[in-house]
């Protein structure tokens, strides 16, 4: 098995690096600007030059493609809309129809955020969608534009993905800022009114080649099964690394000013995976623990 992981420089691209190699898997990397540190072939490629996609998948004769890039930046996409349609929606599409005229396995990865996130449910894969800004927006279209290419492709919807990078190991993001913020001893505001059910790359990683180990196709939530606030996501991290809990303060999401809007609820219902692989979802606190290493800088 060869598989080419496009956007392998960001955490979940390094991360399914990492987990191909673990399984003895041959790889190769595709990389925005910045390249991972993994001793494996490495190319610049920009999604959007499907022909370069195309020119890869044929040089390495690679039989699967796993795509983890995606403009990710939030805010971002919402004031430069052009660029978060070309890269999220119309390039996977494309993607897709270079392994399906090829019969190559096409994995693509979307979002929590392709909901509107005002109800008190968990959204089921065959929930209706409707984004509230322009980087869910972009998610879906590319959504549609996979399947409209490859009705056999792997589509699996992620919420709030964290985790320890694959090949330096180190934390970034929330969980990172969190650490790093509690054990300098300041405050870290987090959010009571936002809730969803975080991702760790790991997991997600695990499954997703378990799906295609099993020629699973089609759209799944991939999540853990505890929906959480950023607030009690941070009291996780902060027992964890054994701070003070006084030193987590309630903020709202109205405290910021974002240029998007965010859902308030997109948790996932991982109802559909955890029947297909016959085991259930982690728990956040399960999550952590496989990542509990990568926090030792900030034990305390
Ligand atoms: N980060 C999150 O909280 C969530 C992420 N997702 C989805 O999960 C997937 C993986 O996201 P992460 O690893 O967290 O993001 P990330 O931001 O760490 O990685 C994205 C990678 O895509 C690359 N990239 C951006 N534009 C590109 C282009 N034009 N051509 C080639 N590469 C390009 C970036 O350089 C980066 O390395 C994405 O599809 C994202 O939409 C879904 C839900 C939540």
């Amino acid at each position: 098995m060869r598989t080419l992981v496009i956007g392998a420089n960001g955490l979940l691209g390094s991360v399914v690096v990492k987990t191909l190699k673990e399984r003895g898997a041959d790889v190769v990397g595709g990389y925005h600007s910045e390249p991972p540190e993994f001793e494996i072939p490495l190319h610049e490629l920009d999604i959007t030059d499907t022909e370069r996609v195309a020119a890869l998948v044929d040089e390495h004769d690679v039989d699967t493609v796993i795509n983890c890039a995606a403009y990710t930046d939030v805010d971002g996409c919402e004031t430069n809309p052009e660029l978060a349609a070309q890269v999220n929606g119309v390039a996977p599409g494309e993607i897709a129809e270079v392994c399906t005229t090829r019969n190559i396995d096409f994995v693509h990865f979307s979002t929590d955020y392709v909901f509107a996130g005002d109800t008190d449910e968990h959204y089921a894969e065959d929930t209706d969608t409707d984004p509230v800004q322009e980087y869910g927006a972009s998610k879906l279209a590319g959504e549609k534009s996979v399947r409209d290419a490859d009705s056999e492709s792997l589509i699996l919807r992620l919420s709030f993905v964290y985790g320890a990078r694959g090949d330096t190991k180190s934390i970034t993001g929330f969980p990172q800022w969190v650490a790093s913020t509690l054990s300098s001893g300041d405050e870290v505001p987090l959010f009571t009114d936002q809730c969803f059910t975080p991702s760790r790359a790991g997991h997600v990683a695990e499954a997703t080649l378990d799906l295609l180990e099993a020629n699973d196709s089609g759209t799944f939530h991939v999540a853990s099964q505890s929906a959480v606030t950023p607030y009690e996501f941070g009291e996780q991290i902060c027992e964890l690394i054994g701070s003070d809990e006084s030193l987590i303060a309630q903020s709202s999401m109205s405290d910021l000013n974002r240029d998007a809007a965010r859902p308030q609820n997109s948790s996932l219902d991982v109802s559909k995976i955890e029947a297909e692989l016959g085991r259930p979802q982690p728990t956040l606190r399960d999550d952590l623990e496989e990542i509990e290493g990568a926090f030792s800088d900030y034990m305390l």
